[in-house]
């Protein structure tokens, strides 16, 4: 298999081989290198941020409608191309094609979408003063940077360059070193859609070109994917330029099942929380706090479903459950499992699997001091925990230092929102856990985040506002 692609960089319109260290793409399934690439260099990320900044001139001086529409001829070829690009999202990432065909450029497609049409209908404020009078102009802030995890590498580029674009800014992207294919379609897409060279860049390369980009003086905005280590040096980083950023961290999110609930949804979704894309998923409500009276029909229900999982080749539609991004990040998750295991949490299914794989595991009879239900593990690995009360539950579910989402089941409504009101985290589902429609805001609190991605929130992530005074009469000045 090989994939590799016209050039490793994506600069000022057209492919661009990268100058730096080799970036071999690995097949996670095989362990097969599918393409060679090279990262960057730093006179390479530097001359990205100034085409983008002269194509940003242009770009923003375009009518929003112009702009928008581009967008919707790039969500549109992407739908038309659906099927090929999930095959290369399958290789880079080695997430199952039943969930890439459904889950990754789809969703790109609906952010470009949604921005494309959001675009025209952003306006400013018109503010009366009696006789004199204000308004504001929303205007876009210029380069912007955009940083991605490796789990839903497009995804992810589409999510930030859709509403940078919108908003007549110009990006440059660095997906992940582990997942650098996605980005380069964008940019080519991006391209036969009409978008002017310059506009969208994509740089490769490890965190020190990552650094490099953030700290770019061109570049006005970063909004960075990834996990909060990271999260924290890229906005130090930032913050030395003053620079707006949006950041998108890791969680540890809990998921709450009441013994009222509809037992099946409440397992079906804790699957979802825990086992779609191996668990690489940020939002995954991997800490599932379930009431006592219900608590061994859960985990019965819970193994019987795991046992019809079915894991394997990726590219096998049939194929549920595929294996994890990298042999190091595989290993990491072992050495969760492992640990949970020392720290006498009853492993319940699974386990440390082998090769690539890791199967889907849930761990019982776990406590909150653990590990296990305080680290992220990114990765297949459920903890299960009991509780007796609502009040209980809520205090247990915020003690953590993240706050990406949080979900409950109950089948009593006032409770539902009561809970809702009360979880710190950007997002709660009631009665469904991890669908995140590009109408709704994405993002976290405390440690997980600032900032949201998706819905009109993103726009004020993309754009400044001027404030304009019109004073109508004459100057009364005391001197
Ligand atoms: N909140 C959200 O929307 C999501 C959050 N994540 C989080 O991402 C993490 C997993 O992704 P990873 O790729 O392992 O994260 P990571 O933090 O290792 O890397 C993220 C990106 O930052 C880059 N980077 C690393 N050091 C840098 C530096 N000093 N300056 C600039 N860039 C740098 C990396 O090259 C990569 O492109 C998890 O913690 C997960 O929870 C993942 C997906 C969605």
């Amino acid at each position: 298999m090989n994939v590799q692609p016209a050039a490793s960089l994506f600069l000022n319109g057209r492919p661009v081989e990268g100058e730096g260290d080799a970036l071999p793409v690995l097949y996670p399934y095989t362990g097969e290198e599918i393409a060679s690439l090279r990262e960057a260099t730093t006179g390479q990320v530097a001359e990205a941020c100034k085409a983008a900044a002269a194509a940003q001139v242009e770009w923003a001086a375009l009518a929003p409608v112009e702009r928008g529409r581009v967008l919707l001829r790039a969500a549109a070829i992407i739908r038309e191309r659906n099927e090929e690009l999930s095959r290369l999202e399958t290789l880079d990432t080695g997430k199952p094609i039943q969930e890439t065909l459904v889950a990754d450029w789809e969703s790109g497609a609906a952010a470009l979408e949604y921005f494309g049409g959001l675009a025209a209908t952003v306006t400013g404020q018109m503010i009366p003063l009696g006789s004199d009078w204000a308004y504001t102009i929303r205007e876009p802030l210029g380069v912007c940077a955009g940083i991605g995890a490796w789990n839903y590498p497009s995804q992810i580029a589409c999510w930030k360059a859709a509403p940078a674009l919108a908003m007549g800014n110009a990006m440059v992207f660095k997906p992940s070193e582990e997942t650098p294919l996605g980005a380069l379609k964008l940019a080519e897409i991006l391209i036969e859609a009409g978008l002017p060279a310059g506009v969208f860049n994509v740089v490769q390369g490890r965190g020190a070109v990552g650094a490099a980009l953030v700290t770019d003086p061109h570049v006005a905005k970063v909004s960075l994917t990834g996990s909060v280590p990271t999260g924290r040096k890229v906005y130090a980083a930032a913050a030395e330029g003053i620079r707006h950023v949006t950041m998108e961290l890791g969680g540890k999110s809990p998921l709450i099942v009441f013994d009222d609930a509809n037992l099946d949804d409440a397992v079906g979704a804790a699957m979802l929380a825990n086992f779609y894309s191996s668990g690489q998923i940020c939002s995954n409500g991997t800490r599932v706090f379930v009431q006592s009276g219900i608590r061994e029909a859960f985990l019965d229900k819970l193994q019987a479903r795991i046992a019809t999982i079915r894991i394997g080749d990726p590219l096998d539609p049939d194929t549920q459950h595929g294996p994890i991004v990298s042999a190091a990040q595989a290993g990491k998750i072992r050495a969760a499992i492992a640990a949970g295991e020392a720290e006498g949490a009853r492993l319940v299914c699974g386990g440390p699997g082998e090769g690539a794989f890791v199967p889907p595991t849930v761990f019982a009879d776990a406590t909150d001091q653990m590990a296990l239900a305080r680290e992220e593990i990114f990765g297949p690995v459920m903890t299960t925990l009991a509780f007796e009360d609502e009040d209980e539950v809520i205090r247990r579910a915020n003690a953590t230092g993240y706050g990406l989402a949080a979900g409950v089941f109950t089948r009593d409504l006032a409770r539902a929102h009561r809970v809702a009101a009360r979880v710190e985290a950007g997002t709660c589902w009631i009665n469904a856990y991890n669908l995140t429609p590009v109408e709704m805001p994405f993002g976290g609190v405390k440690m997980s985040g600032v900032g949201r991605e998706n819905s009109a929130a993103a726009i004020e992530h993309y754009s400044q506002l001027k404030t304009v005074y019109v004073g109508m009469g004459s100057v009364d000045a005391p001197y």
